[in-house]
């Protein structure tokens, strides 16, 4: 498996924790930083990550930043991509059930770090659910 990482300031503890427990897998990790603490803005670590779902250069993509809402926003803005903002466990395992979500987007200054790595774990071993939710991610993108 094949994931690509991105995250600003707000997001880079958990973000190299998250590389730490996926690298311990064995998973290959493409990280598009930040790795540093100074203030960066969002969309220029993220869009790459959106990018890589995108091009099917990766399995999935996770995105880590304060809130999690700006890194969801401009993720879900490219075509292919279905970015969850999840918050707990049972909202990732349904957005990978309901959703087929391909990018986790964490909001790195409302959940604690053991609960954010439980998420990832979450995120990856969780099957969509297919059936009649496939039909409904089919009606996602503009027409
Ligand atoms: O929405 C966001 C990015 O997706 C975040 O919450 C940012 O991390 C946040 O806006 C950064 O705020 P700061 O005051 O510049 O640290």
């Amino acid at each position: 498996m094949k994931i690509a990482i991105g995250n600003d300031h707000a997001g880079t503890d958990y973000k190299l924790a998250i590389v730490g427990l996926l690298k311990s897998k064995g998973i290959e990790v493409i990280n598009y930083g930040t790795d540093g603490t100074d203030s960066v803005d969002y969309p220029d670590f993220v869009h790459p990550v959106a990018n890589d779902v995108e091009q099917g250069n990766v399995d999935i993509g996770i995105v880590v930043c304060g809130s999690g809402n700006g890194a969801n926003m401009t993720i879900n803005k490219h075509q292919k991509v279905r970015g969850a903002l999840c918050w707990n466990k049972e909202i990732t395992a349904l957005a990978r059930e309901h959703n087929d979500a391909n990018i986790l987007s964490l909001p790195a200054r409302f959940i604690a770090l053991p609960q954010a790595l439980e998420m990832v774990e979450t995120f990856l071993n969780t099957e969509f659910e297919g059936g009649r939710h496939e039909r409904r991610i089919e009606k996602i993108p503009c027409r």
